[in-house]
């Protein structure tokens, strides 16, 4: 018989399902797919042997108690060196032992769970809301805290499946290290289905570490070498040390998708930089597409109050009065945009300096009418002849956007294009700036229409608490045409000098 009769898609065959105990017996809460298998069965996503295989992976809505079962009609009997994939061993290397018991003792287990009912979330709650009129909270705690890292093992399997080239956090590391990651857990606040069940339900989780934030110590005396005893007799603790602090692994499972969770995790996140003076900046490691754009509507929401409190906009007339026709060589940049300020309001919110310039940049475009823009079919050809003297001050605004972008853009590369030619270099930037553009456009569209559906709701005399916990959800109808920040030549990727290398999506404690 073919092979292929007795390969079957591994993303199809392993099915997670959330349970919670029942009447007699264990119900259902949800079950869903993972994205991706290739870290477990290889790149093809295949598994070889089997006839109707279901792979079950169990979880238990409050503790993630994990079980796993396997099932199939019909398995491949070995000829020579071909046998089907040993399930047992594969997955003991991503799942703990205590998973592989018999169904009727995990679920057992899972219905008499004596604890269930006084379990709360480790570490402490940081963050409540109601969405659709269901509470959630997130809860925080240190991966030193044993329950913390006790149920983030158990949430571990989620990696490999919902994150490409993400991988588990080793968490047998010493505690030093451990001190510098916090754990982030949301859950669904519910009425316990029985009278011993657990309130908390899963919706997701997230990592972040702290990172050592070089200070540029310009000005400052430059610290001298001591002749002290090594180690240091005072313990540095390294939760207190200057840090970035970087998002690692961030999940929601599927069956809360777009409700606005993610949302709501990253922002709570931020809130806890901002408060602590420890933390210079947020940053994020290796970012896929949709969490990109939630970050950028995210920061978008968070910044653009500030913005238009301090009325930003670009300066249509940089050049003094009696430049006349001759233009300046170089870019008035600060006669543009009020740099200082701008340095202030980063540094107040602690954002990354290339999100940042994404936000702004965002913004910028936003405060200039669309029919003086690309997206609302403004003249190009006639811009590009008129530039910074163009009649129309939005005509300007909008030539002096396009310049300030395509500067940011050209630092961050220079290195590659100055190896073009320079109308190669030149198409390549107005390349990428279309691309940047195009996915400014989308942003605004989509934060636009986030906007109008939260007015919407008030309008209709929605509780008005009730209409912005919604926020999340409303987000939920927006458009789904979506890109991926596209850059031509130019990679944008976050501004941290000193990261550590982080190809893939390597976490390290
Ligand atoms: C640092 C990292 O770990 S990167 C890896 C991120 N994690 C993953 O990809 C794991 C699997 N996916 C997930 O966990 C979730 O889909 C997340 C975290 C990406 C998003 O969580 P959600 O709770 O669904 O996001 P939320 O509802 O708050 O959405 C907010 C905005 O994010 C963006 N967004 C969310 N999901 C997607 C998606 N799949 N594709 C594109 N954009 C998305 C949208 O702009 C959305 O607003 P909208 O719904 O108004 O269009």
């Amino acid at each position: 018989m073919a092979n292929e009769d007795w390969s079957c898609d591994a993303n199809d065959a392993v099915q997670l399902t959330i349970v919670q105990p029942g009447e007699k017996k264990p119900t259902t809460i949800a079950t869903f797919h993972p994205q991706f298998t290739y870290p477990i069965f290889g790149d093809e996503e295949r598994i070889f042997g089997y006839k109707g295989l279901i792979i079950r992976l169990r979880f238990a809505a409050h503790d993630l108690r994990s079980h796993v079962h396997i099932s199939y009609d019909e398995k491949f009997k070995a000829v020579g060196d071909t046998a089907a994939t040993d399930l047992n061993k594969t997955l003991r290397d991503w799942i703990s032992e205590s998973a592989f018991i018999s169904l009727p003792e995990y679920e057992k287990a899972v219905q008499n769970d004596e604890n269930a009912k006084d379990f709360v979330p480790p570490g402490k709650r940081v963050h409540t809301y109601t969405t659709n009129g269901r509470n959630y909270e997130i809860w925080a705690g240190s991966l030193v805290e044993p329950d913390v890292r006790a149920l983030l093992e158990r949430a571990q399997i989620f990696v490999p499946l919902f994150i490409e080239a993400g991988t588990p956090l080793a968490t047998d590391d010493p505690e030093w290290t451990l001190e510098r990651w916090t754990v982030y857990f949301v859950y669904e606040v519910v009425t316990p289905p029985t009278p011993t069940a657990s309130k908390y339900s899963i919706v997701g989780y997230a990592t972040t570490y702290r990172w050592w934030f070089y200070h540029n110590r310009e000005g400052k005396t430059h610290p001298t070498v001591g002749n002290g005893p090594f180690p240091y007799p005072e313990q540095i603790k390294f939760s207190e040390l200057p840090s970035r602090l970087r998002i690692a692994q961030f999940l929601i499972l599927p069956h809360h998708h777009r409700s606005g969770h993610g949302t709501q995790l990253y922002t709570t996140i931020h809130k806890v930089c901002v408060e602590d003076p420890t933390i210079i900046e947020l940053t994020v490691e290796d970012p896929n597409e949709a969490f990109d754009e939630l970050r950028d509507a995210a920061d978008y929401h968070i910044l653009r109050p500030e913005f238009l409190k301090r009325d930003l906009n670009i300066n249509p007339n940089p050049y003094p009065a009696n430049t006349g026709k001759k233009r300046p060589r170089l870019m008035p940049t600060a006669a543009l945009i009020p740099t200082k300020t701008l340095h202030e309001i980063r540094s107040k919110y602690k954002i990354a300096p290339t999100q940042f310039a994404h936000i702004l940049e965002a913004f910028l475009l936003s405060r200039i009418p669309l029919k003086h823009r690309a997206a609302g079919n403004a003249n190009m050809a006639r811009l590009l002849i008129k530039k910074h003297n163009a009649e129309d001050e939005n005509d300007r605004r909008y030539y002096w956007w396009r310049m300030l972008v395509k500067q940011r853009l050209y630092k961050r590369s220079r290195d590659v294009l100055i190896q073009l030619e320079l109308n190669e270099r030149i198409q390549k930037l107005d390349e990428t700036l279309a691309n940047v553009e195009e996915g400014y456009e989308k942003l605004l569209e989509r934060f636009g229409n986030r906007e109008e559906r939260i007015g919407k709701m008030a309008e209709e005399e929605v509780d008005p608490k009730k209409a912005s916990m919604a926020e999340g959800t409303a987000n939920g109808a927006a458009g789904r045409d979506r890109t991926k920040r596209k850059y031509t030549v130019i990679e944008d990727d976050e501004d941290e000098g000193e990261g550590p290398a982080e190809a893939a999506k390597k976490a390290k404690v």
